[in-house]
């Protein structure tokens, strides 16, 4: 018997998202997704980094689709969108609660999140200004919390099973995506995680690629690994946006050129994000009953030991319902 009820069938909103994206840096809502709910969540953990807004994408991208939203005609499939580092990027990758992050879109019933990152390429298969899907996370951080199963609940002992830390359903859904836009991407990759926020020097930059790594990033770690402990599917869109240190002879990164080539690449990722969210919605929808079929299967923990640590928890509060974005 379940202790946890079904999490979408709490009163939060009426419209029940069953895909997520998670906006890193520079992307700080959908533009031009037609915003239904406007939901100030608290959790167990804490506020997520931002109110999470549901909203409907368009049925399809179209050609002149400027934006990536396919034109807005809010027809589309359901989407939970919560800002990472917050609308106006207050929150530093090392401050960022990412238990509260997870929670809370577990707790509308998301069974699937895509995290959208800008990262840099480390070596030059992951090149400057294309996508990469990673599969492989090399964990450098330290300090943050990164388990729901750390006692703070009164749940049992759970070890993650961490081999393989992203979905291969929604990896395989991002990689169809890219294709079908047509964009230069590397369909793997391990992504080393530091702690940010300042960025490598060349000796640390050397050693991850020594260690394996092909990008870096501030973030990917632990999304992955809390994402799983709660049974969702989740998958990183990645952004190359730099040569971090300048291994191919590129200046080296600072925080501007990254939002500077975000910000020109942007029409590009919001084409890729709609079209996998189109793609899952309905690969989720044809999978009935929700996370129990055919390639949604999700088996990395016991869905028993997700239902005692939400239930043990109790609820996240969704006091407020806002309108508008
Ligand atoms: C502003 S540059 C460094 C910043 O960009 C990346 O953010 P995100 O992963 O959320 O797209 C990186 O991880 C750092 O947080
Ligand atoms: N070089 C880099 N290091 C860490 N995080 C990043 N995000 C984008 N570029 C990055």
């Amino acid at each position: 018997m379940s202790l946890l009820p079904e999490p979408h069938q709490e009163p939060r909103t009426e419209h029940r998202a069953r895909i997520a994206i998670i906006g890193g840096t520079g992307l700080y809502k959908l533009p031009g997704a037609v915003v239904l709910d406007t939901l100030d969540i608290t959790t167990p953990f804490g506020p997520p980094s931002s109110a999470v807004t549901v909203a409907r994408l368009a049925t399809q991208a179209g050609p002149g689709d400027e934006d990536g939203d396919g034109g807005g005609d809010g027809e589309g499939p359901l989407v939970a969108f919560l800002s990472r580092h917050g609308r106006g990027h207050s929150v530093a990758p090392q401050q960022i609660n990412y238990r509260a992050n997870l929670w809370a879109l577990k707790s509308l019933g998301v069974e699937a999140v895509i995290s959208s990152a800008a990262v840099g390429g480390l070596v030059s298969s992951h090149g400057t200004g294309t996508f990469a899907v990673p599969d492989q996370v090399l964990d450098k951080t330290w300090g943050r919390a990164d388990t729901f199963y750390d006692g703070s609940l009164p749940t049992g002992v759970q070890h993650l099973p961490a081999a393989e830390p992203y979905s291969a359903p929604l990896r395989a859904a991002l990689i169809a995506a890219l294709e079908r836009r047509s964009e230069d991407f590397a369909g793997a990759g391990t992504v080393a995680v530091i702690n940010g926020p300042r960025f490598s020097t060349k000796a640390e930059s050397a050693a991850l690629v020594q260690s394996g790594a092909q990008l870096i990033s501030m973030t990917q770690y632990p999304e992955p690994m809390l994402a799983a402990e709660l049974n969702m599917h989740f998958a990183a869109l990645a952004f190359i946006t730099d040569a971090d240190t300048g291994h191919d002879g590129s200046e080296p990164v600072t925080a501007d050129l990254v939002l500077g080539r975000l910000a020109a690449a942007q029409p590009r990722i919001l084409a890729v994000l709609s079209d996998a969210v189109r793609t899952v919605s309905a690969g989720l929808a044809s999978a009935e009953p929700a996370n129990d079929g055919g390639m949604w299967r999700m088996a990395l923990m016991p869905p028993a030991a997700v239902a005692t640590v939400m239930g043990a928890a109790g609820p996240a509060s969704h006091g407020t319902k806002r309108t508008g974005p």
